[in-house]
């Protein structure tokens, strides 16, 4: 399969506003066909992560074969937090890109999703994959709020979004108290999440997704896929497991023909980032996806 690379803004928002786009050269004939959209990770505010940290995982799945019923994959940057304790590349309080504040993420990443449903019309059939943040992004765009304080409305909610089949989380963060209070004796995590969010943990409690009436805002959701290695440092098993426990609760099932499943794929000997440095483990399970729902 041969495939072409650009990335092309979404908005004019910030220089972060852009997305990187990877279209097969010759586009499959099957209507069954399917997107990928990619959200990067680090922790809301990590200026060295982009969207080309997928890039390992999708030339694996692209030599695979799988690929043949990919119609498209996106890679999607978004405006990130500040991180004004940066060791090498603090953000400046005047950068359009490095000052976001919840709900301009998940907006920025919605704006992103319509743009692309706007131009390739492929509605809800996309699998969306989330690393780290990236994940709680993810499921954030399938809880489908008026997201921030005083559910004010965006934009982007407002243009309609069709949330995707599919979500696959990765080493992902899904309930921000419990994440920051797992981590009390880490200063940085609850730094991050207040740049992220701010001091307030109702808003916190807002913006997670694991406690979700998911059918209620993602009526076509048919697969949620948790991905998480018992070797990452960074986000220990306890995320995973809570997604994995409210999904059951919320009637995601664990057999395979079931309407609504869920999965769990433990990795091992990965950290954080290996994850996708390393690409392979990923990309097999994206393929696993792809292959239930073409
Ligand atoms: N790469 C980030 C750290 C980071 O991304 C992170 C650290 C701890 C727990 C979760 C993280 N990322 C989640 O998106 C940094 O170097 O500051």
């Amino acid at each position: 399969m041969s495939f072409t690379s650009t990335t092309i803004p979404y908005s004019t928002l910030s220089s972060l506003n852009n997305l990187t786009l990877h279209l097969p050269t010759s586009p499959p004939q099957s209507a069954q066909s399917i997107w990928l959209i990619c959200i990067r990770g680090g922790a809301w505010c990590d200026p060295f992560i982009t969207s080309a940290c997928f890039d390992a995982t999708i030339k694996h799945l692209l030599s695979s074969s799988p690929a043949s019923h990919i119609s498209g994959i996106a890679s999607l940057n978004y405006r990130l937090s500040p991180y004004p304790s940066h060791p090498t590349d603090p953000s400046s309080p005047h950068d359009p890109a490095r000052n976001a504040k919840h709900p301009d993420h998940i907006t920025d990443v919605l704006t992103a999703i319509l743009f692309l449903q706007d131009k390739y019309k492929f509605g809800d059939r996309y699998i969306l994959i989330g690393h780290s943040c990236g994940a709680t992004l993810a499921f954030q765009v399938a809880k489908k709020r008026y997201w921030g304080k005083q559910y004010e409305s965006t934009e982007a909610l407002e243009l309609n979004v069709e949330p995707p089949l599919a979500i696959i989380g990765v080493e992902g963060i899904y309930d921000l108290p419990t994440f920051v209070s797992e981590y009390a004796h880490e200063p940085f995590y609850r730094g991050f999440v207040e740049h992220a969010f701010g001091r307030d943990e109702a808003v916190w409690k807002e913006a997670s997704v694991a406690d979700v009436d998911w059918e209620e805002s993602w009526t076509d959701g048919r697969e949620v896929v948790i991905v998480h290695s018992e070797d990452d440092k960074l986000v220990s098993l306890k995320q995973p497991e809570r997604m994995w426990k409210a999904l059951g609760e919320r009637g995601w099932k664990d057999d395979e023909g079931a309407e609504r499943r869920r999965r769990f794929v433990k990795l091992t000997g990965l950290d954080h980032d290996e994850v996708w440095e390393d690409g392979k483990a990923l990309a097999g399970v994206i393929g696993e996806v792809i292959g239930r729902l073409t």
